[in-house]
C-alpha cells in the first residue's frame, strides 16, 4: 500500500508496468482494473460486501456507511431512504437556498478586499445544509470567521480525513482514541481534540432536538430514526455531515475550476443563467435550474472528473457466487479483498474516449451520451451507492448558478488552486482556491 496523496495514480502507473488488471496491493487485496467488473462487485441485488478493517477505520460503527451486515444496512437504508428521496430534495430546497444566499452576501462583503477561498466557503456551506438537515439546526459556520471562511469545524473534519488512514491501519490506535479521556486526546493532539468536538456538537443536537418543542419545517434526519439509541443517532448524523459535505464542496471547487479556465463554458453559461426568471421569491428555483441543458451537463461533468470519492471502496469475493470471480482470466478466490475504483472507472478511454480527462461538458448532451450513465461512478452503483446522489447535484447546481448570475469570477494565477489530495474524499490543499469576484450589477 501507499501513502502518496493520490494513491489512484500511482496504482495506475503499477498496473502499466506489470501489464496487469489485477494489482496486488495487500497481502490479501487486488485493486482491479476491468472496469467491465465493476457492476459485478458493486450491484443492487448481491453486493459484494464491505471489508470490515477498511470501514471499521472511519470510527462510526453500524452507520448507513460503515455497516457491513447486509441485513442491518438494509433496513437503515429503509429508514432514511424517503428523506434523500426526490420529495425529499424538493422539502429541502428553502434551506439550500438560504444557505447560499447567506454565502452570496458574505461574498459580496468580501469581495472588496480581494480573493476569497471559495473551497472553504462551499465547504462551510455545504455543512450548513447537511446541519440543518441531520440535527435541525445551524452551526453559525458561515457567520464564524468576519475575514473569511474558516472554522473550527474544518480544522476538526481535516485533522479527522488526515487520521483515517492510520486509524485504518493501526486499529490499537483506534481502540486508545476511544478510550484515553479526552482532555488527554486535546493534548496530545489538538486536531482530533477539534474532531471530538465535532462529536461533541453531535451529540450536543441530539439533545438539542429531544429538548426542543418546536419542529422545522423541513426533513431532518433525526425524525426518521427515532428507533435508534442516542449513541448511534449522533454517530449517524455525524456520518452523513461527514460523508456529505466535503465531497459536494470539492465537485463545485473542481466544478469551479473548468469553469473559470474555459472562457467558452463560461459564457454559454452565463447565457444559460442569464435566461432563467427569478420565481415570486427572487429565487432561481430548482427544477428551472435543472432545465438548462448546458448548467445541467456542466454540473454532471463535475462530478465526473471531479470525483469527489476517487478510490478504493474494498469489498470482499463472496463464497456464495455461482461462478468464481475472474480477473485477467484468473480466478480471484473468495476472502479476497478487491475494489475497483471511481478514479478507474472515469479515466479509461474506452469508456470515454481519448478525452477522458478532459472537461467536456457536452459529452453528456445529445444521442451520443445515452448509455454513458452506466459507467458514472462518482456516486459508486448498487445497494451501497450513495444516499445522497440527488442532494449533491441539487447544491451543486444552485451555487454555480448564483454565483455565475451574480459575479464576474476570475483567477489571478495557477497558484490560485490548490493541489488536489485523496484522503477517501479529494480535498484541495491550501490555499484552497482563491477567486476574485465583482458584483456584475
Ligand atoms: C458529490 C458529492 C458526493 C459524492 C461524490 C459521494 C460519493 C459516495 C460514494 C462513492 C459512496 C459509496 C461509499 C462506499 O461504498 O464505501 C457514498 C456513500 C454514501 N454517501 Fe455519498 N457522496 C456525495 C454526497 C453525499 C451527500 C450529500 C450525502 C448526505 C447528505 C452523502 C451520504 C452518503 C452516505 C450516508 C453513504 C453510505 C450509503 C450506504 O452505504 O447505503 N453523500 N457516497
Amino acid at each position: 500500500m501507499t501513502k502518496s496523496d493520490f494513491q489512484e495514480e500511482t496504482f495506475e502507473k503499477l498496473h502499466k508496468e506489470y501489464n496487469t488488471q489485477a494489482l496486488r496491493t495487500g497481502p490479501n487485496e487486488l485493486h482491479i482494473s476491468d472496469v467491465n467488473l465493476y457492476k459485478v462487485i458493486y450491484n443492487q441485488s448481491s453486493p459484494f460486501p464491505k471489508y470490515a478493517p477498511f470501514y471499521d477505520g472511519f470510527n462510526t460503527p453500524h452507520t448507513l456507511f460503515a455497516e457491513i451486515d447486509p441485513v442491518l444496512h438494509k433496513e437503515r437504508r429503509r429508514m432514511l431512504n424517503p428523506l434523500f428521496s426526490r420529495i425529499g430534495l424538493i422539502k429541502l430546497e428553502p434551506i439550500i437556498q438560504q444557505k447560499v444566499n447567506m454565502l452570496l452576501e458574505k461574498i459580496h462583503l468580501l469581495a472588496a478586499h480581494g480573493p476569497v477561498n471559495v473551497y472553504d466557503a462551499f465547504r462551510l456551506m455545504t455543512t450548513e445544509v447537511i446541519l440543518q438537515f441531520a440535527f435541525g439546526r445551524s452551526g453559525g459556520l458561515i457567520e464564524e470567521d468576519k475575514n473569511g471562511f474558516r472554522s473550527w469545524f474544518l480544522e476538526g473534519f481535516d485533522a479527522a480525513s488526515k487520521s483515517i488512514p492510520d486509524l485504518q491501519y493501526k486499529p490499537w490506535l483506534r481502540h486508545l482514541t476511544n478510550i484515553i479521556p479526552q482532555a488527554l486526546v486535546y493534548k496530545l493532539s489538538p486536531e482530533i481534540g477539534n474532531l471530538l468536538d465535532i462529536a461533541k456538537f453531535a451529540e450536543g443536537s441530539v439533545r438539542f432536538w429531544q429538548m426542543s418543542t418546536s419542529r422545522p419545517d423541513h426533513p431532518v434526519v433525526f425524525e426518521k430514526l427515532e428507533t435508534v439509541n442516542d449513541a448511534d443517532l449522533a454517530t449517524e448524523a455525524m456520518d452523513i455531515l461527514i460523508a456529505g459535505a466535503d465531497t459536494t464542496a470539492s465537485t463545485m471547487t473542481t466544478g469551479l475550476i473548468h469553469i473559470l479556465t474555459d472562457r467558452e463554458i463560461e459564457r454559454r453559461l452565463v447565457e444559460e443563467v442569464d435566461s432563467l426568471q427569478v420565481n415570486e421569491k427572487g429565487q432561481l428555483p430548482l427544477q428551472a435550474l435543472e432545465k438548462l441543458e448546458f448548467l445541467h451537463a456542466t454540473v454532471k461533468e463535475a462530478l465526473r472528473v471531479g470525483m469527489a470519492v476517487p478510490g478504493r471502496l474494498p469489498r470482499v469475493v463472496p463464497d456464495s457466487l455461482m461462478e468464481p470471480f475472474m480477473v485477467d482470466g484468473k480466478v480471484v478466490p473468495p476472502g479476497t479483498t478487491v475494489s475497483i475504483s471511481t478514479y478507474t472507472m472515469h479515466t479509461d478511454t474506452s469508456i470515454w474516449g481519448p478525452d477522458a480527462r478532459e472537461f467536456r461538458p457536452d459529452r453528456w448532451i445529445g444521442p451520443q451520451s445515452k448509455g454513458l450513465d452506466q459507467y458514472f461512478c462518482t456516486f459508486s452503483k448498487g445497494s451501497r451507492m450513495c444516499i445522497g446522489q440527488n442532494l449533491a447535484p441539487a447544491e451543486v447546481i444552485i451555487v454555480l448558478a448564483y454565483l455565475l448570475r451574480n459575479f464576474k469570477m476570475s483567477l489571478e494565477s495557477k497558484s490560485d488552486i490548490g493541489v488536489p489530495k485523496d484522503r477517501f474524499t479529494l480535498q484541495y490543499e491550501d490555499p484552497g482556491l482563491q477567486v476574485t469576484f465583482k458584483p456584475r450589477c
